[in-house]
Formats: C-alpha cells, structure tokens, sequence
C-alpha cells in the first residue's frame, strides 16, 4: 500500500517530493524608493493636464510611439475590446506543474511587462472611464488614509489596517499600493496577493477592481482559485483565496518575486487564515523585503498587531452609506404576522431552548391573557398602521401595539427561523409600501436546506413566483454552485423586478452586490464543532455572533443607503449574541492541519507541538495529542512525525482524514462509487430517519438492508436501492424514501457530496482529471448520481465487491475496532448430544483497547446480533464520556436528555481477515491481504 502510494501510480498524480527550481533572484525594490517615485509622480500628474502630452517631449519618436498608444488603449477603454483573457482550470496537479515552470520566465521579459504597465497605467489617467470610476473611489473613507497606509508601509514591514464594512479596505489598499509602484521604476513595481475567505468574494472583488482601472479582468488584476483562475503574465494583484496561497507555499516556500501579502478578512479567524499568519510571520525573517497587510473588521485589530511584534495599526473611520437597523420586534411590526412555529403547549413544556423556558419573560406575556390564535387574527385585522410614527399614535394604540409584538413574540420558537415571517418580510419590502426606496434584498440563512425551503415557500406564492405579473427574481447562493451560478447573483434584474438572494453566509464577507438596499438575517449560521473527548466534529445551527451580525448588516448600504432586519430580538443582539465567534483553530479537529503544517518544507522538520505554539490563539495541546495519535494511527504520520505517502496525499483532501483515507482507497481499489457513498453519508449524515412514534417499522425497515453486520453496506443498499426506484421518476424515489424511513434530502446531499469528492479526487489525480462536481451532475441521468458515468467503467471495476468493501472499511476505520467476546455459553442437551447454545444479544461483551466495554447502540443493524462471524468490529465514532454507548456513523437524532446526540453504527470485518488488527501499529491493508484476501 504504502509503495502503491508512494510512487504515485495514480496516473494523474504528480508525486511527492516537489523539486523546485530556484527563480532567478528579481531585485525587489524597497518600498521606500518605490514610494518616492510614486508621490513625485502623482505630484506630476496632478499638476500637468491629463490630454498633455508627458513632460519629456523631446523623445518624439518613443512619445509619438506612447500617444498613438494611447489613444489606442483609450479607443479600447471605451470600447471595451481588450483582450480577454481566458479562464483556466487550475487543478492542483496543474498549479504544482506550473509552479515548477513558472520559474522559467525570464527576468527580461518581466521588466518588459512591468514597463508596459507603467506606460499604460500613465496613459489611464487620461481614460474617461477611468477618471469617473477615480471619482467613486476617492468617496470612500478609505482614500483618506491612503498617504498614511503608503507611508506606514514604507517605514515597517507588517500593517494592520481596521474600518467598517465598506469602507474600502479590499478593493482600494492593494490599488493604492500597485498605483504607487506603477508611477516608479519598472524593477519597482510590486506583486500583490490579496487573499480572500471565499471563492467568490475573490472573483468578484477582482473583477470589481479590474472595472475601477478601466481593463478587463486578468491584466493587471487577476484572481485565482481552486481550478480556476484569471490572470496573465501582466499581473500584479492577485486576488486568491487563502487555500490557493496555502497551496502556492508548498511548493514555493519564499514566494519570491511577491512584494505584498494582503491577507484579508483576517478577524474571521478561519483555520486557513491562522495558519497562514503563522506562515507568514515566519517568512517575515526570511524576506525582510517583503510587506505584509492584515486587513480586518474593527474589532480585533490590536490581537493582530500584538502577534507581530506590535505593529502599527490604521483605523479608517466612518462608514459609507446609513443602514437603519432592525430586530425582531419591528420585523414583526412591519409585517404582521402570524406563524405556524408558535409554541404549542406541548412544544412549550418540552422547550429546551433557554429563552423559552417556563419562568421567563415570555410566561409573564402570556399571563396578559386573550387566547393566541384569536390573537393573531386580531393582528391582522386592527393593527395600527406603520406609516404612523409612534408620536401619532393615542396611548391606547401604542400600548396595544406593543403588547401586540411582545405577544407574538412570546408565541413563537425562537430557535427555529420563522420562514413565515421572512416571506412576510419580503412581501412587505416588495410590495413597496414603504418609504425605503426599491432595491435587491439579500436573506441570509445557515445552509442549503433552509434555502431550499424558502424556496419552494417563495414558489407558491404569487408575488415571487411570476405567474401574474414578473415581479421577483429568486437566486439561491451558496458554496456548492458553480462559480457562474454564483455570479448570477449580480445581474441587475429588470426595472421594477426585485431581486431576491437566498444565501448562506459565503455573502457575509467583502461580497458588495451593488444594488442590495435589504438585507434579513436569520441570526443562524452553521458551525463547524468538534468533540475532542469524542472525536467528533460536527456541523451545527448556532446563532451568529454581534461580529456576523453587523458584518450582514455592512451589505447593504454600500453604494446607498439600506435597511437590515436581524430575526433576533434587540436584547438577544445586545446581551445574547458572543461578541465573535470562537476561532475556527479551537472548534475543529485538528489532524488536516498537521499535515498541512508538515506538507510545508518549512515546517516539515519542526515538532508540530513546537509549530502549533507560535499560532497566535493555540488551541489546546491535548487536542494536538490526539490528534498525532489518531494520524499515527492512521499510518499519515509516523513516530518522529515525518509524513508517509498516505499522510502526503491526506494533506491534499480537505476533508476529515478517515474519510479522506477511504476515498483514496476506493480509488487505488476501482471499487469508487461504494467508496463515496460511504465517504458521504460519514461526512454528512445518515440518510435513515426514525420517526419517534415509529421506531420500531424504521428499525425493521434497516435490518432489512443489513448485509455483513455493516451499518455501513446497509446504507450503501439504501441509497443503491433509492436510486433504482428513481429511475421510475421522481416521484418514486420519494415513495421509496417514505416505505424505508429514509431522508429524501439526506440522500440527495450524500449524492450532491459524492460529486465534490469527485472532484476533489481528481484535483489530485486519483481519478481522471478536469472533473467538477456540476459537470458531474450534468451527467446524471433518471436515477444515477452521475459518479459511475464521470468516473468511468474502469474506477469502479471493484464496486459489486462486498469483501473488497469490507476490507476497505476496515483499512479506514482502523485503529476503531471492537472485540466481541462470547459469554463461557451454556449448553442444551439433544439427540445429538450437549451442544453450545448460541447466546443472547445482550449476553455479548464488545471491549475497546483503551474504553474498556462499549454497547452497540440500538439503532445499528446489529444490535439484535447474537452471531457474528468475525470477533471484531470496526467504527466510526463512539462517545467517551459514555463508555456504554458505541456511537458511530449517524448524526443527528436526538435521543433523550443527558445521553448522547447521534447513534450508533458498526461496521463487521470478514471472518478471518481482521483477527491480527489489535497488533500495534499493523498495516490493517498489508493485513488484509497476507491473510488471502
Ligand atoms: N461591485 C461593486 N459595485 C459597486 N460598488 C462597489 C462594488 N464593489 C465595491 N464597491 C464600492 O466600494 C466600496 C468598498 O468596498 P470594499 O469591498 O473595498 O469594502 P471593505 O472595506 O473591504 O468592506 P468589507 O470588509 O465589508 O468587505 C463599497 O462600499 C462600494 O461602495
């Protein structure tokens, strides 16, 4: 396995290590000259007339030569017609090739290129469409620092710059600082990068950007991201996401030839974002040329500023455009509304949330008495009016109108979003009874399903789903479309259609879609949790933090003034809400990041202990611990944590490891489609529901998939079996879903991730390569996930194979295993003799190495299992701080109070294979197969 790896012979694969050819050293100038340069020149040309001609005419050939080309470029700028620069794919296998022979660019021809920027960026000045985008840009608060941010930058080499949203950070510091270089000398002008959190906050600041110079995307701007980029050889400002730079310093340690690293967003703290600061800060001593910008929100700066030995720090005050601020109460006002997610009785008596206990505010506003559902047909008949200021309105109505809110209020389940008071919302800013003037209004919700919902409820409403007069246009926006599907969201809809943007919360961060005056926001994101006791990570619903929440609210009002309503109430924003979301480094597990920190040639002979201490909020080092273990566990990592072939191309999949270890192996052993199923449904969730009333029919209904005491090939049936029902049409497939207690929307995420662990996959060159999750779903036909038919005959060769399936499990799961041990047995006396009386379920005893005794949890196919054929079993998840509970591959069922949140699956290795597992430190592959299989 290990040689099967190694060697890369995986066709696509380029195998590790990288050699990297040294570039020829580029005199980086310092920033200063450059500077000096740049203030005389913009001395210069704000002085001498834009349509002059330079000041040094005498040169009349070369000057003839720059005048015909500008009138050239000028003619082009209005026209639009420069060369387009095309989209290329970048796959990873591709971007480490080209890192390779990238280095063969010749010095000559770079100042060449930066020549010709400079003569055009002179001649831009005098561009019309140029000069009119300079006006908007000198609006905003931003351009007021510039000469000092030019200045600090001059004097230190690390700058951390805070203001509010739309000030002008993403899209004005790195022009002030490439504008600067280009009125210098050719060996002066600087390379950008400027990382991004997202891929489409990359795309659409770089396209921003190139309009605000006047030039099409991908000359002098350029964006980058995983499988596609926009760039040229002219490119000085890179606008990437900061995976891709994480990427680029695999293979190019020193990022020579980059002047500036603009890392933006910085206050998210993304495990990404982190780490790189780490990088960087390590790369400060190395390149003492190089400058590096932290750009962040307001709040935070001086953490940042602190981690680089105290740097001087900017604040850029003000804000753009005016957004007025809602919360629950004048959401409800506004729209007056009922909803169907009031508290019942019931649901009142189980409440768990703590706002809605029995005792709290909301029991005093239900003593004021009147029935609530006559309640709220009284709200809907006599509400006061809301163009009425408050001051207008008699004592009696204003107390009615208040206790009227505080009364829906307390009727509703604040944890669950209200998509009946969202669609009300819309109806209202639609219908445009308002004083606010038209515009687009962007909804954030957590994810995928909610948007789905929403959808389907805008459908079967009149106002939004077109069919009387075209009114609305709905575009769902999250990370799984395309990135044209994505740029969607940006069109301008016709005149007096509203736009209407369902989003998760990739449109939180430097996203500016132009024409949004609206802005609703849930108050519910997903968030990526981890158990280290458990070793379980998870992706839950968890209210924003006050950072998220103005960071929504920063998305209107930028180029007019907005209105934003948080579906939160003012009190929950003022004393609930976390001031910031915990830092991603602290809240996921953190095996990928090792072995993204030991991929990196600079780390790769440090202790990773050593490297995790220098992150600027360093997460617990028990966590850390475990984390080794389970990768040395896993054969990623060996005992003087140096990287083996596994843990190499590990470090390449962004997804858990165990998991990550059976895609590769589903690849390396033509079995994929099973591979991914299975990989999926462990990512996600399992797509088999137990309705509380009916668990016993759902417990049937699964032990009939079971095959091979695996919870893991009775989903693989399950789904297998949902996609031959859908070949009859939709319609079946949901029929079958309902017989077999199955998750509709379960299954169709399992197939919606299988697409991307495709692509994934073949990003690395495991499987054919070019392959892109849409691609793959064009591909689907009735019935089919579109994997079998991307990844063709010869990946899947293995798939029918039950026993290669097995073997593969356990390879991942390992070292997760179980011993099943067997009472003494009793014994029955027949005609035949004594013989051994097979034991009860509850009579078998499964041990762990480290747990002792664990149960096998009541909705895995084996828990009425009296015979297994082999004496081990191999798991996914367990809970530790409940040894009696196995819990595994499932998530999300809610079992009662103060036992566990997800339940249990297992998975049992054939007869005979597995019984040399436990042996420390064994190959679980290589002990497959030189035990014959
Ligand atoms: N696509 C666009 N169309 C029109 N105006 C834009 C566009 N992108 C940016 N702007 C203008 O530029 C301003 C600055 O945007 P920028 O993204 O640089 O702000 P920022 O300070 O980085 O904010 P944030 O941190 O919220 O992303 C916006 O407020 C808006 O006025």
């Amino acid at each position: 396995m290990n040689e099967l790896l190694a060697v890369g012979h995986h066709k696509y694969s380029t195998p590790p290590p990288v050699v990297v050819i040294p570039p020829p050293s580029l005199a980086i100038a310092k920033s200063k000259s450059v500077r000096s340069n740049a203030s005389e020149e913009s001395r210069s040309s704000s002085t001498s007339s834009r349509r002059t001609a330079p000041p040094n005419n005498q040169r009349l050939p070369t000057d003839l030569k720059e005048t015909a080309e500008a009138e050239e470029l000028d003619e082009r700028d209005e026209e639009d017609e420069d060369e387009v620069v095309p989209v290329e794919s970048e796959s990873y296998v591709n971007l480490r090739k080209k890192m390779v022979n990238k280095h063969n660019l010749k010095i000559d021809n770079l100042l060449q290129e930066n020549n010709k920027l400079c003569r055009e960026f002179q001649r831009k000045q005098s561009s019309r469409r140029f000069e009119s985008m300079l006006e908007q840009r000198r609006r905003l608060p931003a351009w007021q620092e510039k000469e000092k941010i030019l200045d600090l930058l001059d004097q230190c080499q690390v700058l951390v710059v805070s203001g509010m949203t739309g000030c002008g950070k993403t899209t004005q510091i790195p022009q002030f600082i490439l504008d600067a270089s280009l009125g210098g000398r050719a060996k002066q002008v600087a390379n950008i990068i400027c990382t991004q959190p997202r891929r489409i906050s990359a795309i659409s600041v770089a396209q921003r950007v190139a309009q605000e110079r006047a030039e099409r995307l991908g000359n002098s701007v350029g964006y980058q991201i995983r499988l596609e980029s926009v760039r040229s050889s002219a490119t000085r400002l890179l606008y990437c996401t900061t995976g891709v730079l994480l990427r680029r310093l695999e293979g190019e340690a020193d990022l020579k030839g980059v002047t500036h690293v603009i890392v933006d967003e910085v206050h998210e703290r993304t495990e990404e974002s982190d780490f790189l600061l780490l990088v960087l800060k390590d790369l400060l001593v190395q390149r003492p040329d190089l400058k590096i910008i932290l750009m962040s929100a307001t709040l935070n700066a001086n953490l940042f500023s602190e981690y680089f030995y105290n740097c001087p720090t900017v604040h850029i005050p003000g804000r753009t455009f005016p957004v007025d601020q809602f919360f629950l109460e004048d959401a409800i006002a506004k729209s007056r509304t009922g909803s169907p997610y009031m508290r019942s009785g019931k649901q009142n008596s189980s409440s768990t949330s703590g706002q809605g206990s029995r005792g709290g505010p909301r029991d005093v506003v239900d003593d004021l008495g009147d029935d609530m559902w006559n309640f709220m047909s009284f709200c809907k008949k006599d509400f006061v009016k809301d163009s009425i200021p408050d001051q207008q309105l008699s004592l009696q109505e204003l107390t009615d109108n208040k206790k009227s809110v505080l009364k829906t209020i307390s009727a509703m389940d604040l944890d669950k979003i209200n998509m009946d008071l969202v669609e009300s919302l819309l109806e209202w800013i639609v219908d445009g009874k308002h004083d606010y003037p038209p515009g687009a209004v962007l909804v954030f919700l957590p994810g995928l399903a909610e948007i789905k919902m929403l959808y389907e409820q805008l459908k079967s409403n009149r106002m939004f789903n077109n069919r009387g007069a075209n009114r609305c246009e709905v575009y769902p926006l999250h990370s799984t479309l395309t990135n044209d599907e994505q740029q969607a969201v940006f069109s301008r809809p016709p005149e007096g259609v509203t736009k209407i943007i369902i989003s998760t919360n990739i449109a939180e961060t430097s996203v500016t879609i132009d024409d949004v005056v609206y802005v609703i926001d849930s108050g519910k994101m997903k968030e990526k949790r981890y158990d280290a006791s458990k070793s379980m990570e998870s992706l839950e619903d968890s209210w924003v933090s006050r950072a998220n929440a103005l960071q929504r609210r920063g998305r209107a009002g930028r180029v007019a003034s907005g209105v934003c309503f948080h579906l939160f109430t003012s009190h929950c924003f003022q004393h609930q809400l976390a001031e910031q979301q915990l830092p991603e480094i602290q809240r996921v597990p953190l095996e990928q990041l090792c072995l993204r920190i030991k991929i990196l040639d600079v780390f790769a002979e440090r202790a990773l202990e050593s490297v995790f201490s220098r992150l600027i909020e360093p997460p617990a080092m028990g966590s850390l611990d475990a984390a080794k273990q389970r990768l040395r566990d896993l054969g990623a990592l060996t005992a003087d944590e140096k990287l083996t072939p596994l843990g190499y191309h590990l470090a390449c999949l962004p997804v858990d490891v165990r998991i990550g270890k059976l895609m590769l192996f589903g690849a390396i052993f033509r079995c994929l489609d099973p591979a991914l199923t299975i990989a999926a449904s462990l990512a996600f969730k399992s797509p088999f529901v137990s309705p509380w009333d009916k668990r016993e029919e759902a417990n049937e209904k699964k032990l009939a998939f079971a095959v091979a005491n695996s919870d893991h090939l009775a989903l693989l049936q399950a789904y297998k079996g949902w996609c031959c029902a859908a070949k009859n049409g939709n319609q079946a497939g949901f029929l079958y879903c309902r017989e077999n207690f199955l998750s509709w929307r379960g299954l169709q995420e399992i197939a919606s991730l299988k697409r991307q662990f495709a692509e994934l996959l073949s990003d690395i060159g495991f499987i054919k390569e070019g392959l892109r999750a849409r691609t793959i779903e064009r591909m689907c036909s009735k019935g089919t996930d579109g994997i079998l038919e991307a990844t063709g005959h010869e990946a899947n060769l293995n798939a029918d194979n039950i026993r290669l399936m097995s073997a593969m499990l356990c390879a991942a799961l390992y070292p997760n295993v179980v011993q099943v041990r067997a009472p003494q047995g009793n014994y029955k006396m027949t005609s035949k003799g004594a013989m051994k009386m097979q034991p009860k379920a509850n009579e078998l005893r499964f041990m762990t190495k480290n747990d002792g005794c664990v149960h096998v949890h009541p909705s895995s196919v084996n828990y009425t299992v009296r015979h297994y054929n082999s004496p081990y079993l191999v798991y996914h998840e367990k809970g530790e701080n409940e040894p009696c509970l196995h819990q595994g591959l499932q998530h999300g069922v809610r079992l009662p109070a103060g036992v566990v949140r997800r339940w249990a699956g297992q998975h049992g290795a054939a007869q005979g294979r597995v019984c040399h597992l436990p042996r420390r430190r064994m190959d679980p592959v290589r002990c497959l197969f030189s035990s014959g299989g």
